[in-house]
């Protein structure tokens, strides 16, 4: 195992700040800050990496139309969500481990997300507690691996219930865990000293994590009898299978590959939500996740069926970079982006982007 404390000696948080106007930028100042071991668990994907390029690249391979003279005015970026109100149709994925980017992990990416009025969604390996994460007011919903130890999975679920989470987002895409290259190049399989996978009980180690082959739909179905939360399934890519979400009672779809680190050389996340889009129909609300860069790509995404996306590794580097104060400069980058991209395009509202406008 490999592993040392986030060096925050370089600049004070907001001289880092200063430089900084996109995404990229939000990178290139993480990779400079960040242990480089854990820099490469947040930037990694499985083996060839080759999902984690088609993420971003599907959003540069498709082209905006704007409408013109159509006098929306200032656009409305406010948006619902499983009856949730959210301030833009951007949430945050849930990604494991915040403690290794920022001290205050997982609390001050919740704080930022209360402030900009977005839904986090808090990934079960969370390294603070489900608990403390709602404490900052944030607008939570919880991330499951559904373990097979059930009595313990519906241990976490009474936990996000009771922490008023507004939905559980079960992730479906990892039957087991991808194939790290770089995570095995460094020897980094569990968190170093001191930080813990804190709603796991016991002493929190990544080892005691299920990801088990043996997850069907029969456990939806019994999750699905066991609370009654919304429902969303992560990591859906076929087409039959957003069909059988639905109708085994899944609330929602993330239409997402686990941004590219979970099996390697699937299709880009964007590439597949057109079809299954046309499968769900409007029965239930879509989400997409991976590769979602600029408020152009939101609007694509939105364009071709989504409702809302997800941030993931974004939110890693902001987090890396300032804290909270970096998370919250993040969100409002994107704000302004999607409200920019929304105003050229001729619409009064993300969703009012069309299909039509989004061309090879
Ligand atoms: C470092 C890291 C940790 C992640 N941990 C989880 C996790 O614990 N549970 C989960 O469902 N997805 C996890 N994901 C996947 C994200 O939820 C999301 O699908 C992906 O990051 C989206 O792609 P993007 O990073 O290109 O935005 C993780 C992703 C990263 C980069
Ligand atoms: C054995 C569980 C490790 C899961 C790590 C969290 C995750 O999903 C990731 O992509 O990283």
């Amino acid at each position: 195992m490999n592993g040392g404390a986030v060096d925050l000696t370089a600049a004070s948080t907001s001289e880092a700040l200063d430089d900084i106007v996109n995404v990229r930028d939000f990178e290139a100042a993480a990779r400079d800050r960040l242990n480089r071991v854990h820099y490469d668990y947040f930037a990694s994907g499985a083996q060839d990496e080759v999902t984690v390029a088609a993420n971003e690249a599907a959003f540069g391979r498709r082209a905006l139309i704007p409408r013109v003279l159509r006098g929306p005015g200032a656009p409305a970026l406010e948006t619902t969500l499983l009856g949730q109100p959210a301030s833009m149709p951007v949430l945050i994925a849930p990604t494991a481990f915040h403690r290794l980017a920022w001290p205050e992990a997982e609390v001050a990416t919740g704080r930022a997300a209360a402030a900009a009025g977005v839904i986090m969604i808090a990934a079960m390996l969370s390294t603070v507690t489900v608990e403390d994460i709602a404490a900052t007011g944030a607008k939570l919903w919880l991330q499951l691996y559904v373990q097979p130890d059930l009595a313990f999975t519906e241990s976490l679920v009474r936990r996000a219930e009771a922490a008023g989470c507004g939905a559980l987002v079960v992730t479906v895409d990892s039957p087991a865990l991808g194939r790290n290259e770089r995570g095995d190049r460094n020897d980094f399989h569990d968190l170093p000293p001191g930080m813990r996978c804190a709603n796991m009980g016991g002493d929190g180690h990544v080892r005691d994590v299920v990801l088990s082959p043996e997850i069907s739909w029969r456990h939806l179905d019994w999750l699905r009898r066991t609370t009654s939360l919304p429902i969303l399934l992560k990591g859906v890519l076929h087409d039959a299978d957003a069909r059988l979400a639905v109708e085994h009672g899944a609330d929602g779809i993330i239409v997402s590959n686990h941004g590219g680190r979970q099996l390697d050389t699937t299709p880009a996340s964007l590439d597949r939500l057109p079809l299954i889009a046309d499968a769900v129909a409007g029965r239930v609300p879509l989400l997409l996740d991976g590769g979602v860069r600029r408020g152009t790509d939101v609007a694509k995404a939105l364009a071709l069926g989504a409702q809302a996306v997800a941030v993931g590794r974004p939110v890693l580097w902001a987090l890396a970079v300032a804290g909270e104060a970096g998370v919250r400069r993040l969100l409002e980058l994107m704000r302004g982006e999607l409200a920019n991209a929304v105003t050229l395009l001729g619409a009064g509202a993300p969703a009012d982007v069309t299909r039509d406008q989004v061309v090879p």
